[in-house]
């Protein structure tokens, strides 16, 4: 219709000429900025005002692509443009030139609908190729609607979901639908944990959430934000999706990276990892942990030639009161000062004792002088802070002086560090995971079995060992008071093991040992945390198949729960076939509702094994011959995966483990029944499946018997 056509064009054109706009108000913006920052900081103020203007400059940035993306048409005659930042207008008092998506007045979106407009009339997605407008898709809000409509901006969100995979992230910031806006704008407060089946947009959700909480939340600019996935590629995808988060006040981790200057330096069976991510750990390195505090006995010390003995009693009331509410360490730091206090304490009174006694025989003396002499001499009364040097006793100053030397004896200290030494936490998991008596004292609900295989062990750290030293770690404190050190909080929160952040957000939170769910709520004292997963897809050795067994350790009832229910990602031709997976899987849950048809229904080909190499060829061929531009990945039991690696040099191949969280165009699972009798069974099964964007191959081999 060429009315169409024309109504197209001058969209077309009108909204170049807003993103036009848009672009040279940028680099209005950040020439302002770059002057801003010019000037050196003079003060803690001026300091603080230099990282937000960092972070301003970060986010135009990094705003090149999706600068404008929507515009919202109000029922009142006004309309609004969106996009990935704000960029106000040179007269700062009138409505900005773009509304940055995370603010209120952006919210309708993503969640207005025919049924509720939310004062709306028009929804426009705005397609664009660098700064070129390339389309318009338009959603009238006007018009009334039915129950059911599921999707906001269907046409941009298909668009968008059938392009081909290049293997990096997009964005999906222009297409966020409403279910995963309600979570991305969710109070922050407490635990929320968000279960969704495979292409639910969890990653997306958890990435935008982490944008959208810097930004309604200005304060944990400066505490941080601490974003765990469950690998370094899960880390790259965060400077994909949204790049301006990484270089301020967001720190990427794994579990295994959180320890600073601690790596993991072998692997583990299953049976260890699942033994050693239980909770019961917490209560027994507690139980250990406090058997370090040495049991009270007299000190002796020798000061300047002099013994000074410090009794029992004293002891032990110096670290029963050191030990309350401190971790083995601060409550050392207690006790040492006590006993410095102490020790001055009995070295003044053995000081003032002599003084008597010399003062006695002194008198004896005087008694046989002249009385009159005597008297004038004043002799008998102390003058504490300022006549010491004049009578013989000691003045505050003489105290003070005498405690330094006495914090700074080094015989002193060696009888403390005797009594009391410091510890080192990885020698100190190492002394009791290595010895089965304590591990029988401190740990009896291990069965002797269990304690062989964990003594048994070699000294390099495994995964499971990472949350255990953190565990440790915490019980014993810091040796000495940690410098911040860094430009960027970023920086600095990484460095420190102990930083409290102000937001925890975990990707494939399911694979989470409970020690490990203790480690993370060490980091975040407010609990204020969103935790994205999959229960279905729980690959870890504890494998929980609820998130009440998972949490419940760690966080009791104090958590709330979201569902996302839509599949982004795989076909319905695909999802149709998960249910008996799933349901084989020992699930109760239903796989989540794909959104989209791809027209291409999934095949299978039945092969021998000596066939099973040049049909895999073929396949794979066919298919990167299909998805030019795309995609194509393959997925095998392990034990095929290095022989098809060889063979297909040029592609994807991986087990169903790693390929958790990944996705392609095309996808070729083979050997299906080979995943199923690995460890992770038909779960493995059901992450292999749902790869794939547009087509789905599977490559079966005979039964086994
Ligand atoms: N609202 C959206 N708009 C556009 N694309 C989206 C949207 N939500 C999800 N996607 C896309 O769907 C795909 C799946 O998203 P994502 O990887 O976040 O899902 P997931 O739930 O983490 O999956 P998995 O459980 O397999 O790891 C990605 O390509 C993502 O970009």
């Amino acid at each position: 219709m060429p009315g169409t056509t024309t109504r197209q064009a001058d969209a077309l054109h009108q909204e170049q000429e807003t993103v036009d706009d848009a672009y040279l108000r940028r680099e209005e913006l950040l020439q302002e900025v770059e002057q801003d920052l010019e000037a050196a900081p003079r003060d803690a103020v001026e300091a603080a005002r230099i990282t937000s203007l960092r972070r301003r400059r970060s986010d135009l940035r990094h705003a090149e692509s999706g600068l404008v993306f929507g515009r919202l048409d109000a029922t009142d005659g006004t309309s609004r443009h969106l996009g990935r930042v704000g960029l106000p207008r040179a007269d700062d008092d009138s409505e900005p030139l773009v509304l940055d998506w995370r603010a209120p007045a952006a919210r309708p979106f993503y969640t207005a609908t025919p049924l509720d407009p939310q004062g709306q009339r028009r929804r426009r997605h705005i397609r664009t190729e660098g700064r070129r407008v390339v389309g318009v898709d338009d959603e009238p809000l006007d018009a009334g609607g039915s129950e059911g409509e599921e999707l906001v901006g269907e046409g941009a969100l298909l668009n968008a979901l059938s392009a081909r995979r290049t293997g990096k992230m997009g964005t999906a910031v222009a297409t966020l639908q409403r279910e995963q806006d309600a979570i991305v704008r969710a109070d922050s407060d407490g635990p929320l944990v968000v279960q969704g089946g495979p292409g639910t947009g969890k990653t997306v959700v958890a990435l935008h959430r982490v944008a959208y909480l810097l930004f309604s939340n200005p304060d944990l600019a400066s505490q941080g934000v601490l974003v765990l996935g469950p690998s370094r590629r899960f880390l790259d995808y965060i400077a994909q999706v949204l790049p301006a988060l990484g270089e301020t006040a967001v720190v990427p981790a794994t579990c295994d990276t959180l320890v600073p200057g601690v790596a993991v330096e072998r692997d583990e069976s299953r049976a260890l990892a699942e033994l050693k991510g239980r909770v019961s750990w917490q209560d027994t390195l507690t139980a250990y942990a406090h058997s370090l505090v040495p049991a009270p006995e007299a000190l002796h010390f020798l000061l300047d030639g002099e013994p000074h003995t410090l009794p029992l009693r004293q002891i032990r009331r110096a670290v029963d009161a050191a030990v309350s509410g401190r971790d083995l360490h601060a409550a050392r730091r207690w006790f040492v000062e006590n006993v410095h206090d102490l020790l001055t304490d009995a070295v003044v009174e053995h000081h003032d004792e002599l003084l008597a006694r010399v003062e006695e025989g002194l008198e004896d003396i005087l008694e046989r002088v002249d009385a009159s002499q005597a008297k004038s001499d004043d002799r008998g009364v102390h003058t504490g802070a300022t006549g010491g040097h004049v009578d013989g006793t000691l003045s505050d100053h003489d105290i003070e002086q005498l405690r330094i030397r006495i914090a700074n004896d080094r015989s002193v200290a060696g009888v403390l560090d005797d009594f009391w030494p410091l510890y080192d936490a990885r020698l100190t998991l190492r002394d009791l995971l290595g010895d089965d008596a304590a591990l029988s004292e401190f740990a009896d609900w291990l069965d002797p079995d269990q304690r062989a295989l964990i003594a048994g062990e070699p000294a390099p750290l495994a995964s499971s060992d990472i949350a255990l030293l953190d565990a440790v770690s915490e019980l014993l404190g810091p040796i000495a008071e940690i410098d911040d050190q860094g430009e960027f909080l970023a920086d600095r929160a990484a460095a420190r093991r102990d930083w409290a952040y102000g937001h925890v957000v975990v990707d494939e939170a399911q694979e989470l040992s409970a020690m490990q769910w203790q480690m993370i709520a060490r980091r975040v004292p407010s609990r204020s945390i969103t935790a994205v997963g999959d229960i279905d897809q729980t690959e870890a050795a504890h494998r929980h198949t609820s998130w009440e067994g998972a949490i419940a350790p760690v966080f009791g009832e104090r958590w709330r729960r979201s569902d996302l229910t839509i599949c982004y990602r795989t076909p319905r031709e695909v999802m149709v076939l998960t249910g008996a997976v799933l349901a084989k899987a020992g699930s109760h849950n239903e796989p989540p509702r794909a959104v989209r048809d791809s027209g291409f229904e999934p095949w299978t080909v039945q092969v021998r094994d000596a066939e099973l190499a040049a049909t895999v060829r073929e396949s794979v061929d066919a298919m990167a011959a299909r998805w030019q531009g795309g995609s194509v990945g393959v997925v095998a039991p392990q034990a095929r995966v290095t022989a098809l690696r060889e063979q297909l040099p040029d592609v994807v191949v991986l087990a169903a483990t790693e390929a958790k969280g990944l996705e392609w165009d095309a996808a070729l699972v083979v050997d299906p029944d080979g995943i199923t009798t690995e460890p992770r069974g038909w779960n493995g099964l059901y992450v292999a499946l749902t790869r794939c964007t547009q087509e789905l191959g599977q490559v079966v081999l005979p039964a086994r018997r």
